[in-house]
């Protein structure tokens, strides 16, 4: 055992020197496999070891140990291990902001087979390929990383994609054993170690990324625009951390968007806009209490058309007065089918959280819209009057299926009708000189270090 001083030093402040050599442990483990701290072979043996040919570890807190290869940068972290089942879209995934200080396992076994795409923009300074300019998950996990690569969008590997974002992968553990794991016991605390030594004992280095405001880490920290020369709709929309895609299929479909950060007093300025929109976003949705008394403001004082995606639904749905609750290992996919309750047609939908609405404390003025076909938890809501309803999954997609983006088209038709009536339109809407000093593109976010976890 290590000493006491070493026990109660962060993760990343323990030297090598403070803990015993990893053989020791490991032959330890050996005695108690099929419980806490047993300890799994590499199963890679399809590939050639990365070019550093570094071993690594993924530990989960109070359970197995999982030795492999590193193939990112060269440090440890750690955060909340969750797994998604999806085949593609891991360039996607790792920038989406929603998975920032988790652990993203793939269950889809060849991982970087067609390489990382470029940070080329769109005729609206929107990222082409990524979902934000930088990997925002803690670290990866994967079964047989692909060192070789092809695709005609492709500039660089996975493995000096992750190096030079400084986020740590480890390849060759068995992906499957992890997932079992984590549906049994339910998404776990988890860490990745680079080097030949590990601590599988050590309580204290982990952090929790539920108890802490993520959002507040990825939202931008002024408002920008994505302006649209031919807009016809100004659409404000509270960056929780938005995904490019959300704010492409707006303008994509006539909308200029003024982007705010996640606790802007919306409900100030809902007046100078068409309709409001609350992105996804990281974490437990209760650490935005801010953004959630401010729709709550909004709802009573203005009637302006709202959609909400993901964390954005949950956020509403505490602002009317409902519940969340954490899910036991969440729903990360491509093609998890959502029932719409108002049609009984049913939609493959593109997911990745870990808390859900529950749909038993709505309150009378909303009903449940969609219904997960999978597990019955809720995917979204619907004012049963006003122009109002969010959805748990991603209509928005990146990757996935585009089954729901028709919801984008329902939700700039409320726009529509809100700007058409008489009554609320606005004259004092923002002008285009508010416009042109906004920036266009988002403000002060910088990847925090991942030391920080560790
Ligand atoms: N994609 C999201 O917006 C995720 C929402 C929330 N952080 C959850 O895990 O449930």
């Amino acid at each position: 055992m290590f000493s006491r001083l070493a026990a109660r030093l962060p993760f990343k402040a323990m030297g090598h020197a403070a803990r015993l050599p990893s053989q020791t442990r490991f032959a330890s483990k050996l005695t108690v496999s099929g419980s806490k701290g047993r300890t799994m072979p590499a199963t890679n043996t399809r590939t050639t070891a990365p070019a550093s040919g570094v071993n690594a570890t993924f530990t989960i807190r109070d359970g197995p140990v999982f030795h492999g290869k590193a193939f990112g940068a060269n440090i440890n972290i750690s955060g909340e291990a969750v797994f998604t089942t999806s085949l593609v879209g891991y360039p996607e995934s790792m920038t989406d902001p929603s998975y920032r200080g988790q652990i993203l396992v793939f269950t889809q076994p060849l991982i970087g087979n067609y390489g990382v795409p470029s940070n080329e923009r769109d005729e609206y300074n929107l990222l082409k390929y990524f979902e934000s300019p930088h990997i925002q998950c803690a670290g990866i996990v994967v079964a047989d990383v692909a060192e070789k690569y092809s695709h005609w969008t492709a500039v660089e590997s996975l493995a000096e994609w992750c190096a030079r974002e400084g986020i740590p992968a480890i390849t060759g553990v068995d992906t499957r054993a992890i997932v079992t794991y984590l549906r049994e016991q339910g998404s776990s605390l988890a860490r990745i170690t680079i080097g030949d030594e590990y601590d599988a004992d050590e309580d204290e280095g982990y952090v929790d990324p539920g108890q802490i405001n993520l959002v507040k880490r990825v939202s931008t920290k002024a408002p920008f625009v994505v302006n649209n020369p031919n807009a016809r709709y100004h659409i404000a929309l509270i960056d929780c951390g938005v995904k490019e895609n959300i704010l492409r299929s707006l303008v994509t479909r006539g909308a200029s968007i003024t982007v705010f950060p996640y606790d802007y007093p919306i409900h100030k300025v809902a007046d100078h806009f068409d309709g409001v929109f609350i992105s996804n976003g990281p974490g437990d949705p209760t650490h935005c209490q801010e953004t959630v008394y401010n729709l709550a403001r909004l709802m009573e004082t203005s009637s302006a058309p709202i959609m909400g995606i993901c964390l954005g639904h949950q956020l509403l749905a505490l602002a009317v007065g409902a519940r969340t609750i954490k899910l036991k290992y969440g729903n990360r996919a491509h093609n998890i089918p959502a029932l719409d309750l108002t049609t009984g047609q049913c939609h493959i939908t593109s997911q990745n959280h870990g808390y859900a609405v529950d749909a038993s404390t709505l309150p009378s003025e909303f009903k449940e819209y969609f219904v997960n076909l999978n597990d019955g938890s809720n995917e979204g809501m619907i004012h049963k009057t006003r122009p109002i309803f969010s959805t748990q999954f991603h209509p928005e997609a990146k990757g996935g299926p585009m089954d729901s983006a028709y919801l984008f088209d329902k939700y700039l038709e409320n726009v529509e009708m809100y700007k058409a009536s008489a009554k609320v339109y606005r004259d004092n809407r923002p002008s285009q000189l508010m416009i042109d000093i906004l920036s266009k593109e988002r403000v002060g976010v910088e990847p925090t270090p991942l030391a920080n976890y560790a």
